[in-house]
């Protein structure tokens, strides 16, 4: 039988006359990466902060990890990790002065404490900076710090909101390794991102505007979705037929990516192919079926479907 971490029903968040969550539904299964994709606003962050019980939702149900939430936050706390796109450590601490002072906030065994430090300080590559100051170090090494901060009580789930938007591909890449080894090992991981690349990695994905869940899926089956709707043209004169392919409203989207036009149609349109040779300007435009990609899926999830 499928377990799940967490299960929202009906969630939404008022903020006076605005609706930052509205009517949310969401499940993720445990041990499971699941991901939240959404343009800035969507409600990403409002909607982490009530899964964890920061913020009480004005309507619907939450129930994480078996406890309701606001209600049993309290027993919660102990059991989830949480790290924000804010940096929320002591930058003029060494990693080690924070790692022990997260672990008094956790009131972790005096014991264990400094055994679980040195452990977190090796699963995250961090012995050779553990008494280096956090003002010291590079985005991707801070946030590796902040991670074994959020993982040194050795939470079963682990709410993550953007941990890398100040971190260069090549750290997040690494940083993702963690998430992989942590799921491994049993951890459900709620991460929110702007990055297609990182979105692509999630088992699973939802993807949010304006409150509300538009797709949620795993990315695979997202892009499949799409297929034989994302024509790519080459040839003379894009820009132009670019302008007037946005006037149509069976187009969803046109971007040119270097010499080629990226165009994707919505789902009204039965064959694809034969609808853009008939609005083409120029014999030597060449248009072909091409694959569909997250951003394409990203495009179709929050453009309202232009053509539907
Ligand atoms: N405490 C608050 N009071 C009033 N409005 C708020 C509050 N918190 C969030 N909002 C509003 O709710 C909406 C959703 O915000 P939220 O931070 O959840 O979005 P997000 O998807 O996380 O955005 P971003 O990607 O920019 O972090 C926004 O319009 C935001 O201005």
């Amino acid at each position: 039988m499928t377990e799940y971490a967490i299960r929202a029903r009906g969630i939404s968040k008022r903020f006076g006359d605005l609706t930052a969550v509205d009517h949310l539904d969401m499940e993720v299964e445990s041990g499971r990466i699941f991901g939240f994709l959404g343009p800035n606003g969507s409600g990403k962050t409002t909607t982490i902060r009530m899964l964890c019980g920061l913020l009480t939702p004005s309507d619907g149900d939450v129930e994480v990890l078996g406890l309701k939430v606001p209600e049993q936050a309290e027993q919660l706390r102990q059991r989830i990790g949480y790290m924000t796109q804010k940096f929320s450590l002591y930058t003029d601490l060494s990693t080690r002065e924070n790692l022990r002072f997260m672990a008094d906030i956790y009131g972790l065994d005096r014991r264990d404490r400094w055994r679980r430090i040195d452990e977190v300080l090796a699963q995250f590559t961090l012995t050779d900076l553990r008494d280096r100051r956090l003002d010291a170090m590079s985005g991707g090494q801070r946030q590796r710090v902040a991670l074994a901060a959020a993982t040194l009580h050795r939470p079963t789930l682990l709410f993550l909101d953007e941990p890398t938007s100040a971190v260069d591909p090549e750290n997040r890449r690494d940083f993702w390794e963690k998430l992989f080894d942590l799921s491994e090992a049993g951890t459900t991981i709620l991460v929110s991102t702007h990055y297609m690349d990182e979105a692509e990695r999630c088992h699973r994905l939802a993807i949010l505007e304006r409150g509300q869940v538009r797709r949620n899926d795993a990315p695979d089956a997202l892009m499949q979705a799409l297929d034989g709707r994302v024509i790519e043209v080459n040839g003379p004169g894009l820009r132009q037929l670019r302008q007037h392919l946005m006037a149509q409203p069976e187009v969803v989207s046109a971007a040119q990516q270097g010499s080629s036009l990226r165009v994707l149609l919505g789902e009204p349109v039965a064959a694809p192919l034969d609808y853009l040779r008939g609005q083409l300007n120029d014999p030597a435009q060449q248009p072909r079926a091409t694959r569909p990609n997250l951003e394409d899926v990203f495009m179709a999830a929050t453009s309202g479907e232009r053509a539907a």
